[in-house]
């Protein structure tokens, strides 16, 4: 039925404060004013229609996402619209397009990484978009290790200029964002050679296509890398190729913040760390973190009000059938993903803090926190994009057989989504440099270096070692000490069982290679506590609205011993929990969905999704989903006709023969 709100008989049970739930997700009322305007602005206009994108060809999606991002920002310079409310138009248009590489990427890369004489002259280029610009870091043969790319940049002091080159097949520029059909210039990342002598991997700015004619500027060869996994999905996207044969450029196109090469071909390097040529991939990892929780909320929005619609078995005495959302199977499942929806939030919130204070510091050449920094993006990006890509799944699987369709909305978020967990750096080789990070703070330990911020508990290390949980009944795991102090416990020791067996070898790099799947599952561990301690941290914070700290303990309690009892193996062999307290804690935790289950629509609300931005007939916010569902199919163009094409061509010869053939 039109009009009328199937969910409104749960939307009734929710024990809080929605509307004060809205403002916590959204970080604060202002941001939650801006996205809902923002929201509602690209909904209601017909130019952002995305129903129809798992029906088109290539051509035709990428000439449409085209027309969108110019329409974008059409509208962006009609309203007057702030950066802030521009970005998150863009973000809602949902759409993966150039614009993501060049406002994502692009501009970071100057911004960090440019003087200021380079920041004046590049930034309102690119700000106004009178240039368009990508990220042109990963090789055909070389993306994980930065330090093996082959691309030379040779400085030519005749000419005051530098010499960009592809010396081989493997050299050539492969994936970046934006690169194969749109943008005019990229941030090119090359081997920098003065006088015969490799200087390492540095970033250049290089125009690539002719603003007049927009044709490849000569001695460039570039174009798309082809069709990726899913359809529509992340094809809107023009991931390109890119050969140079001796481009060159002049010699003030080099980003200069870091290190310089003076007129004579003179390398001089600053006194900022060499690591901040990385720098554009620590403030994206750090967005990458609050993406996720945006991602994942989208799918738990889809799968909670689809269960709480859905009905199968249990019909008794003329009751309809029962809602699948109160089978405690379907509620083990769903809830603790609801759970991780809020814990990326906040950590992610938390990360976007810790980035800005690093950055402040660097302003003041404090750059003390760098590696804290570098550790905690990579490892949080690693760990809540892996778990998204798989909660989105899980989403699909809790919808059944709907799930599988594209208009519920699943399928493209999740081909669209999978990628980040190898773009910006593949979650394994991350976490890898996490447990770097975990492996010299321990080696430092005896040094009397002082552990600090998200590794402060290291400091603790020989009391983390010796401790006992004193969980006795299910509440106690209610209690956030007992759970800090066993999730601190099980990290620690995790860290130090590799550090001991890193110590048997003699050669170090040969002990990590060999230790690596131990030393992958202790920064894990790391990181999962970061998530619940920030998630703790966050209860600490006034919270108003009726319920609303209330239902957030809860949900910080789910996502902690939800992870509790999934590595039960971790905290038993450790030593740092018995099993009965394993027990306790899965107890706490069926009475813990309990509590959710009234409010589980109320929490989905929360996030203030519009249809559109959703996309699915299974999430509808109305719940009128059969109705909907049923007329969606009769949109597919194989239902233009009664007959499709190919029958008679093929099916008919096909039938007629088979008759025949059973009649001789
Ligand atoms: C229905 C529709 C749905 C829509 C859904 C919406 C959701 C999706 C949104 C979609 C929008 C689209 C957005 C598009 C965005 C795409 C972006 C993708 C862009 C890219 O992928 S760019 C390329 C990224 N590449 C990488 O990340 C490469 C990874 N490799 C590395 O980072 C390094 O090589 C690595 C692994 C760190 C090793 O480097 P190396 O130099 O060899 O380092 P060492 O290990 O020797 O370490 C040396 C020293 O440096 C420290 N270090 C390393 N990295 C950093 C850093 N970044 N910052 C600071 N310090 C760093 C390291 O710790 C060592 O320190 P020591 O003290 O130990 O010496
Ligand atoms: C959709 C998409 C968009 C992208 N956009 C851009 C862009 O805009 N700009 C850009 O420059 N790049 C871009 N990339 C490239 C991306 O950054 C790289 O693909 C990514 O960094 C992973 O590197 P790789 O492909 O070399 O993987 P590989 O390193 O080859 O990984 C292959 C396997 O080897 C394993 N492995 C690698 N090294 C180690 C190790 N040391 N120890 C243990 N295991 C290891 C990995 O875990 C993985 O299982 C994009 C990629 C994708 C998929």
């Amino acid at each position: 039925m039109e009009g009328v709100d199937h969910l409104a008989f749960e939307r009734n049970k929710a024990q809080f404060d929605v509307d004060a739930m809205k403002i916590v997700w959204a970080g604060s009322s202002h941001a939650l004013e801006v996205s809902d305007r923002m929201s509602r602005l690209v909904a209601s206009d017909p130019a952002f229609r995305k129903d129809n994108r798992a029906m088109l060809g290539r051509k035709e999606l990428f000439k449409n996402t085209l027309r969108k991002a110019a329409y974008a920002l059409k509208r962006i310079i009609e309203l007057r619209l702030s950066e802030e409310e521009a970005s998150m138009l863009r973000s809602f248009v949902d759409e993966p397009a150039f614009t993501d590489l060049h406002w994502g990427m692009f501009v970071p890369a100057i911004k960090g990484q440019g003087t200021e004489e380079q920041l004046k002259k590049w930034l309102p280029l690119a700000q106004k978009m009178q240039i368009i610009g990508c990220y042109a870091q990963t090789e055909l043969g070389h993306g994980s290790n930065v330090q093996g790319l082959e691309t030379t940049v040779t400085f030519d002091p005749k000419t005051d200029e530098f010499v960009i080159h592809s010396p081989t097949l493997t050299s050539s520029k492969w994936w970046p964002g934006g690169l194969g059909k749109i943008s005019t210039h990229a941030v090119v990342y090359g081997r920098l050679i003065t006088d015969g002598q490799d200087h390492g991997v540095h970033g250049f700015i290089v125009q690539l296509r002719s603003l007049d004619d927009h044709l490849p500027l000569p001695g460039i060869t570039v174009g798309d890398i082809g069709m990726k996994f899913g359809n529509g999905a992340y094809n809107t996207m023009d991931n390109g190729v890119l050969r140079f044969d001796h481009v060159r450029i002049p010699r003030d196109q080099m980003l200069m913040r870091v290190s310089r090469v003076t007129r004579e071909g003179k390398y001089v390097q600053s006194n900022v760390p060499r690591q901040l040529v990385y720098g554009t991939m620590v403030y994206v990892r750090q967005t990458i973190v609050s993406d996720a929780s945006t991602a994942l909320s989208r799918a738990v929005c889809i799968a909670t009000r689809y269960s709480a619609v859905r009905r199968q078995f249990g019909a008794t005495g003329g009751n309809p059938e029962s809602q699948v959302i109160d089978y405690k199977t379907q509620q083990a499942r769903l809830f603790p993903l609801l759970a991780s929806a809020y814990a990326f939030r906040f950590v992610g919130e938390w990360l976007k803090w810790l980035y800005t204070d690093v950055m402040t510091r660097l302003q003041a050449n404090d750059f003390s926190t760098l590696p804290e920094a570098h550790a905690c993006t990579a490892g949080l990006k690693s760990l809540t994009t892996s778990a998204t890509s798989d909660g989105i799944e899980e989403c699909r699987k809790l919808c059944g057989g709907h799930g599988y369709l594209c208009s519920s909305g699943l399928p493209e978020l999740f081909a669209v989504y999978v990628p980040t967990c190898t773009y910006e750096g593949d979650n394994i080789v991350l976490l890898l440099q996490v447990a770097r990070h975990l492996m010299k703070t321990i080696s430092q330990l005896g040094s009397g270096k002082k552990p600090v911020g998200t590794v402060a508990y290291m400091g603790r290390v020989e009391q983390l070692m010796e401790s006992r949980s004193d969980v006795q009944k299910a509440e106690d795991w209610l209690n956030p000490s007992a759970v800090l102090g066993a999730f601190e416990a099980r990290a620690a020791r995790k860290s130090v069982a590799c550090a001991k067996n890193l110590s048997k070898f003699s050669n170090p790099e040969e002990g990590f290679l060999e230790l690596s799947n131990d030393l992958v599952e202790a920064a894990r561990a790391h990181c999962q506590l970061i998530v619940v301690s920030k998630f703790i941290d966050k209860l600490q914070q006034d919270i108003p609205g009726k319920g609303v700290k209330q239902l957030l303990e809860v949900l910080c309690s789910i996502y902690a011993l939800f992870h509790l009892h999934k590595h039960l193996g971790d905290f038993l062999s450790t030593g740092c929990i018995t099993s009965k307290q394993g027990s306790l804690a899965n107890d706490q935790l069926r009475s813990l969905y309990s509590q959710v289950r009234p409010n589980a629509i109320g929490l989905v609300d929360a996030f203030n999704y519009t249809d559109h931005y959703l996309s699915s007939i299974l999430g509808r916010y109305d719940g009128n989903v059969y109705p909907k569902l049923y007329e969606e199919a009769w949109k597919d163009p194989l239902n233009d006709s009664v007959i499709p094409d190919g029958f008679q061509e093929y099916i008919r010869p096909m039938l007629k023969q088979q008759l025949r053939n059973a009649r001789l």
